[in-house]
């Protein structure tokens, strides 16, 4: 298994610190570090704190930020900027863009668990400029060309 360098940025995050321990859970919740609620107009986005760093080092890796499917679907919270991408080489705290597409004001808890990180590989690969590609079965063909069924 690998591990990552993580800094604990807010205090309160410390009752939490298991959670930070792997579970097995493929997404680790990240919470809200607001000092008190906020309410998120329908349409409104907001970039909320984590209370956490982490420093990835290794350029085969990334952290992915995604919307909490429940929060999502029930409440239309999802991310300002859809997913959010973590460099492996950025240190600062991350921050989750906050958008409520829904219909409904939201409020945001203190300590709320608001979104959800994953770290994936990423292949690292030098690009080949070229005139033209050996051909391929698809070609250019795409965006529903297949068609339906
Ligand atoms: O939801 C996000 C997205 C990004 N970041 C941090 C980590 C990431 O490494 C850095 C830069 O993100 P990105 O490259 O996507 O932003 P940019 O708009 O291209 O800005 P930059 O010029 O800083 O690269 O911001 C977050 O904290 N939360």
């Amino acid at each position: 298994m690998k591990t990552i360098d993580i800094r604990i940025l807010d205090q309160r995050l410390y009752a939490q610190l298991p959670a930070y321990a792997t579970t097995g859970a493929a997404g680790l919740d990240l919470r809200a570090c607001l000092d008190a609620p906020l309410t998120l107009e329908p349409g409104a986005t907001t970039l909320v704190p984590t209370g956490i760093a982490i420093h990835l080092a290794d350029p085969t890796l990334a952290a992915m930020l995604l919307p909490r499917s429940g929060l999502g679907h029930k409440h239309g919270i999802v991310l300002g900027n859809l997913v959010g991408l973590i460099d492996s080489d950025y240190q600062g705290q991350i921050f989750v863009s906050v958008w409520n597409r829904g219909q409904q004001p939201f409020k945001i808890e203190p300590l709320e668990r608001i979104a959800q990180m994953v770290v994936v590989p990423v292949v690292q690969v030098g690009f080949n400029v070229v005139e033209s590609f050996s051909e391929s079965e698809r070609g250019d063909g795409g965006f529903g060309s297949t068609g339906k069924h």
